[in-house]
């Protein structure tokens, strides 16, 4: 799709990081592409496949490629980001390379996960990886995953490389996102759903958003007011989002967000684990506090 070096990547709008439904401990990739098509109408930007909502962790290399495929069959003319992880360099670069000519609009990659490098390392993992692929690179923030944060001078080296096109932001640090915002070589996304509408209010340009899968619409209208400075009417538009969102962050995501999907009869109520259901005793009070109706 884009070449890395093409200064028409885009990632403003709103990207659903899309989860992986399983029926009988394998992908079930009719219901994959049944919810793509759906979600596919519905104004967003485009899709983060393999992502932490899509229990990438869980999923080998082959099963990785045939949820790509599935979705890039189910949505074609919506762009993916893949997501991709690990903290065994020589391993990721050769994933990287596997990648490469798969038709991706971005890598999504956090920092190494466990082993907490220095800044240093930091910038090193990720030009590393970076040279090493042929799409944009997002670099995804989330020390609460990861046992590292990236810290702002780092984000700023980092956004020098070419590349290196956007952050996905769960750093939990608003004087870090601002600036990056104020820097402007980096396209800030949320990555947090509960910070969408300030990331965005403070000019940042998207976000990824798990809680979207539900009334994604209304989520939709959200950014596009916030993108026009509608800032009243956005703010009607992100208050009845918010119950939505605490209610899908109660359990470990993507466990409530699958029991509602299942409710709706979109999949089977499945996780890998070491993720986990929602449990029995506490199941209605979610789907409640959701506005679903659990279908039979
Ligand atoms: O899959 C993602 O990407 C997202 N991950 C966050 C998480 O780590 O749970 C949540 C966000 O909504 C999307």
């Amino acid at each position: 799709m884009q070449d890395s070096h093409s200064p028409s990547a885009d990632f403003s709008g709103l990207w659903i990081p899309l989860v992986t439904p399983f029926r009988d401990h394998a992908v079930d990739h009719a219901a994959l592409a049944a919810l793509a098509e759906q979600l596919a109408a519905t104004g967003i930007a485009g899709f983060v496949v393999c992502g932490s909502t899509g229990e990438a962790a869980a999923l080998d290399e082959d099963e990785q490629l045939a949820v790509l495929a599935t979705v890039a069959r189910a949505a074609p003319s919506l762009p993916r980001i893949m997501g991709l992880s690990g903290y065994h360099l020589g391993k990721t670069l050769a994933w990287v390379r596997k990648l490469a000519g798969r038709d991706l609009a971005g890598l999504l990659v956090p920092a190494p996960n466990y082993i907490r490098p220095s800044q240093a390392g930091l910038v090193e993992w990720f030009g590393a990886i970076a040279d090493a692929g042929t799409a944009p690179l997002l670099v995804y923030d989330i020390p609460y995953r990861t046992g590292i944060a990236i810290e702002r001078e780092t984000l700023l080296a980092l956004a020098a490389h070419p590349r290196i096109r956007g952050i996905k932001d769960c750093g939990g640090d608003m004087a870090k996102t601002r600036a990056l915002i104020a820097d402007g070589r980096l396209q800030v996304l949320a990555g947090e759903d509960a910070q969408m509408f300030a990331t965005l209010a403070e000019g940042g340009a998207g976000a990824i958003a798990a809680s979207a899968h539900l009334r994604t619409e209304s989520f939709v209208q959200l950014l596009r007011l916030l993108a026009a400075g509608r800032l009243a009417e956005a703010r009607a538009a992100w208050r009845p989002l918010l119950p939505l969102i605490e209610a899908l962050f109660s359990d470990p995501n993507p466990g409530p967000l699958k029991a509602a999907l299942a409710a709706q009869g979109l999949m089977q109520d499945e996780l890998r684990s070491p993720m986990t259901r929602v449990p029995p005793e506490r199941l209605g009070r979610l789907l409640a506090a959701l506005g679903v109706v659990n279908r039979p």
